[in-house]
């Protein structure tokens, strides 16, 4: 994916983000850190074509047809549909279902750890990390190339979302789809991410590209590190700096 002298505004006199030149390669998992208003929301937005840059050029590996997912906070579960409905929802969009398709909404529920019994279960006898999974899975069931993560688990206990991030991980060495994951926690980006980008506003920007120095696969080890937690700090710093810039 790449971004060629990208400029988003919503009116004549405000740019709201200008991306000069930045390349994510296929496969990559990256996270954006910045303040709020800096613009990421409205940089996955322009990926995922939900949204189209007012200046500049967007190139999406394998062209504009390539498969994306979104993935947000709240996870949008119709109330009246049950888990299972709610993942079958994207692909009866646009065929009628095969016995293919079926085995592979079961899968994605299994693979984000939901168990079959909760598969009848409506959006309201779910929790709220449950609610999740079943959110990401509906959006892994279309086998997308890039996935759009917009602080999916900021709704959650600490304990919680770090399991959602192993497992997301997980996910995504078995399936190595493009990840760009917005988040506010530090911890979260670096445990996730290969890449972090830090934004700053008005106009939103990237004012640094982090390689995260840590290999794979990664465990809940890794954030008792010392090296994590420094690494950590070295993010929180370039944040800061975008904070007094
Ligand atoms: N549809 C819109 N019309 C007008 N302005 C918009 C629109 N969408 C976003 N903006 C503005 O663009 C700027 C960037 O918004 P965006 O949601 O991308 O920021 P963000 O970094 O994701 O923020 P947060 O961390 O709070 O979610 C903000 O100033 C916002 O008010």
């Amino acid at each position: 994916m790449q971004f060629h002298q990208i400029e988003k505004r919503f009116s004549p006199e405000s740019l709201v983000l200008s991306v000069d030149s930045l390349e994510i390669s296929a496969g990559e998992f990256v996270s954006l850190v910045g303040p709020s208003g800096c613009g990421k929301s409205t940089l996955l937005r322009l990926v995922a074509s939900l949204d189209s840059p007012t200046q500049g050029e967007l190139l999406l590996d394998d062209g504009a047809d390539i498969e994306r997912a979104f993935v947000f906070q709240d996870a949008n579960l119709i109330p009246w549909r049950t888990a299972w409905q709610n993942v079958q929802l994207p692909l009866e969009l646009r065929r009628s279902l095969n016995s293919a398709d079926r085995q592979n909404i079961t899968a994605a529920l299994q693979l984000v750890g939901l168990r079959e019994e909760d598969f009848e279960k409506y959006p309201r006898m779910l929790s709220g990390g449950m609610r999740m999974r079943v959110s990401l899975a509906r959006a892994l069931v279309t086998e997308p190339r890039i996935l759009l993560l917009d602080e999916p688990f900021a709704a959650l206990d600490d304990l919680l979302r770090n399991q959602l991030n192993e497992q997301l991980l997980e996910i995504w060495q078995r399936q190595k789809w493009t990840g760009l994951f917005v988040t506010h926690n530090v911890p979260e980006a670096v445990f996730l991410s290969q890449r972090i980008l830090v934004m700053h506003a008005r106009p939103g920007r990237i004012v640094a590209d982090l390689k995260v120095p840590f290999e794979f696969p990664r465990t809940s080890e890794l954030r008792a590190d010392p090296a994590f937690a420094r690494f950590c700090g070295e993010v929180v710093g370039h944040l800061a700096g975008v904070a007094h810039a």
